[in-house]
């Protein structure tokens, strides 16, 4: 599975949020897609998921836009959004058994697995329960839970960390870890740089809604060489510089 993001000029209005975005996510890879507050991630993760149109430029999951097919296009992606969308009037089985709708499912193959990710993030007795009046991390699991059963070969994940237990983030780590050894892609926007920086295989630092650098740390570390050894220096670096161009 690739994403390709290709010279991407977006955003809400008029004023584009994003400058000319490109950069792609190969089989079997963890990409980060780091920036501040503001710089453009959600803005970039919206036109991917096709929330949002491209003003310019075009982004293609293994080579094929929205555009040329829109059913094709979304059950490729799992998203899971940093803020869990759900539906007030529905359980947890029924939001699981939409999901299962929504993404063509094998019913019996589908419940298997959401058994065993509900077991994983102890949400297997809530299952006539609302999760609309669920914990925040409990809905983020929800989400979790919602997006591995469908095993789309591109997980999209919008700011994971911040409202999950360590058991939980470890958790989240090893499913994301699983689906690359099938082959999956997987874009995840974080603030949480050493987590980042231990997991993803290789990072998108934007800014401003222009991708100022990327590569692998070893790459980014040549590319700033007096930044620092971490990502979290190397990212300080970036912005600081680019505040006092
Ligand atoms: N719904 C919206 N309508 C208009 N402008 C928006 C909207 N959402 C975001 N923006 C603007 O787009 C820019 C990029 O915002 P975006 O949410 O993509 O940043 P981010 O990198 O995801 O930030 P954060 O780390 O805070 O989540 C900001 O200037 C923001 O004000």
């Amino acid at each position: 599975m690739t994403l390709q993001v290709t010279k991407v000029v977006g955003g809400y209005s008029q004023i584009p949020v994003l400058k000319e975005v490109t950069f792609d996510v190969q089989d079997g890879e963890l990409v980060g897609l780091i920036g501040l507050n503001g710089a453009g991630k959600s803005t970039t993760i919206n036109h991917i998921i096709g929330l949002l149109t491209p003003f310019k430029g075009e982004i293609k999951i293994n080579g094929v836009t929205l555009n040329e097919d829109k059913n094709a296009y979304k059950k490729q992606i799992a998203y899971i959004p940093e803020t869990p969308i759900l539906y007030q009037e529905l359980t947890l089985k029924e939001h699981l058994e939409m999901t299962m709708m929504a993404y063509s499912l094998d019913h019996d193959k589908a419940w298997k697995k959401a058994n065993h990710l509900l077991n994983i993030f102890r949400l297997d007795n809530k299952l006539d329960w609302f999760p609309a009046n669920f914990s925040k991390g409990m809905k983020q699991k929800v989400m979790i839970v919602c997006a591995f059963i469908t095993e789309a070969p591109l997980f999209i994940i919008d700011e994971p960390f911040l409202g999950l237990d360590p058991l939980a983030v470890h958790d989240l780590l090893n499913l994301i870890d699983e689906q690359k050894a099938k082959g999956a892609s997987v874009l995840m926007s974080t603030h949480v740089l050493d987590t980042a920086e231990k997991y993803c295989d290789r990072f998108v630092l934007l800014h401003d809604g222009t991708v100022k650098t990327e590569g692998t740390l070893p790459e980014l570390r040549k590319a700033l060489p007096d930044a620092g050894e971490s990502l979290d220096d190397i990212y300080m670096s970036m912005t600081r510089a680019d505040q006092h161009e």
